[in-house]
């Protein structure tokens, strides 16, 4: 259902999300100085909690960071067992859906790096949420029963999904990676449904994949290699190719790498955290006030592919769903489309 929201006109930025005093931040430096090295157009936006030092913050303006302060999301109380104990803390994600300063904005985990410019995902049609498929092969997901039956969506033609257990569970995202819109209709309905969702195991990326499930559109893996791809489904991996590198595979984060855990010796794995360092130690790749991106905004007037779109007929206009797009894009309104 479309709404009408009135609103300035349209932006794009980058969203991360930082709790706590750790290690995270460094995530998110490394993150503003990938951004910057792939020559992104436009800024990053940290949306940390009230817990995150403000010298942590500091750093992070230092970096070019637009910091901003959000309430945290406790989810509903029940004494469950994340598959990883501090994924209660991810809930809070959700208060980026009300920066609706911003018409699209692509949300990136601290522990994450863009490789290759990826604004064009900026230009992807409103009206769905873009993410990268995860994958139920790592032992956290040993509590599904896809796991239990060897199903995993990235070849769901190897281990066929048991007809005697109904469909096969939907497309799942990763919700460490995802391009969607701001919007505070969508924004108040996420906390109004959440408040009477019981948690689960991947928290939020399950409570996203169940409120999203009729507008997620799967983007490929390049945007989003969830690391254990690599080992799990090394046929879909193309390293060359991969633009984003999601460091979430256990023992994998680069500021507490150590080579120990499973699959952290691959040489794949070393020569990603390699790269991960030598972006974050660059010092050339150091904010600097002429860096300042110009807060890129959505051009007021049709793109060249819009004007495709409009097929003027005796000099009326025939796409009158185009009209409103313009009228909006003047006049700043916007509608939520989930
Ligand atoms: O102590 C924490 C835990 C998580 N996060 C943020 O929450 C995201 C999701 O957690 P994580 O990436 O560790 O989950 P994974 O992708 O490894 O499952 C992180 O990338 C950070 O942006 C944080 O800032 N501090
Ligand atoms: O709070 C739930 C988290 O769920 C996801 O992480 C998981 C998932 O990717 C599994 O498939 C992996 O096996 C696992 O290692 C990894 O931690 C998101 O990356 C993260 O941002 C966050 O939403
Ligand atoms: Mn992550």
């Amino acid at each position: 259902m479309a709404i009408e929201n009135t609103e300035k006109p349209s932006k794009w930025a980058y969203v991360t999300f930082l709790a706590g005093n750790g290690d995270y931040v460094k995530g998110v430096v490394g993150l503003a100085k990938g951004l910057r090295k792939v020559n992104s157009d436009y800024p990053l936006v940290a949306a940390v909690l009230n817990d995150v030092p403000e010298e942590h913050r500091r750093i992070l303006r230092s970096q070019g960071c637009i910091v901003r302060e959000i309430h945290p999301i406790l989810p509903p109380d029940n004494p469950i067992q994340y598959a990883v104990p501090y994924f209660w803390i991810n809930y809070s994600k959700l208060r980026i859906w009300n920066f609706v300063e911003y018409s699209k904005m692509i949300y990136l985990d601290a522990d994450i790096q863009v490789y290759d410019n990826i604004d064009h995902l900026f230009n992807t049609p409103n009206g769905s949420i873009y993410a990268a498929m995860d994958c139920f092969c790592d032992k956290t997901w040993s509590h599904t029963p896809q796991y239990n039956v060897g199903y995993c969506q990235q070849c769901p033609e190897k281990a066929m999904w048991p007809t005697e257990m109904g469909s096969p569970p939907p497309l799942h995202f990763n919700a460490g990676m995802f391009v969607f819109e701001p919007c505070h209709t969508t924004y108040t309905s996420l906390l109004e449904t959440l408040r009477v969702t019981p948690p689960t195991s991947f928290a939020e990326q399950d409570f996203l994949n169940v409120f999203f499930k009729n507008t997620y559109k799967p983007i490929p893996q390049v945007y989003n290699l969830v690391l254990c791809l690599l080992w799990y489904h090394p046929e879909k991996v193309e390293l060359k190719e991969v633009k984003v590198v999601h460091y979430c595979a256990a023992g994998s984060k680069p500021w507490s790498y150590t080579g120990l855990e499973a699959n952290m010796d691959r040489k794949d794995v070393k020569m990603l955290v390699e790269k991960w360092w030598d972006v974050f130690n660059n010092e050339t790749l150091d904010f600097k006030a002429e860096d300042s991106v110009p807060q890129a905004t959505q051009s007021l007037m049709p793109s060249v592919q819009e004007h495709e779109k409009l097929k003027f007929q005796n000099g009326r206009l025939c796409n009158t769903g185009f009209l409103k797009a313009i009228i909006s894009r003047i006049f700043g309104f916007r509608t939520c489309h989930y």
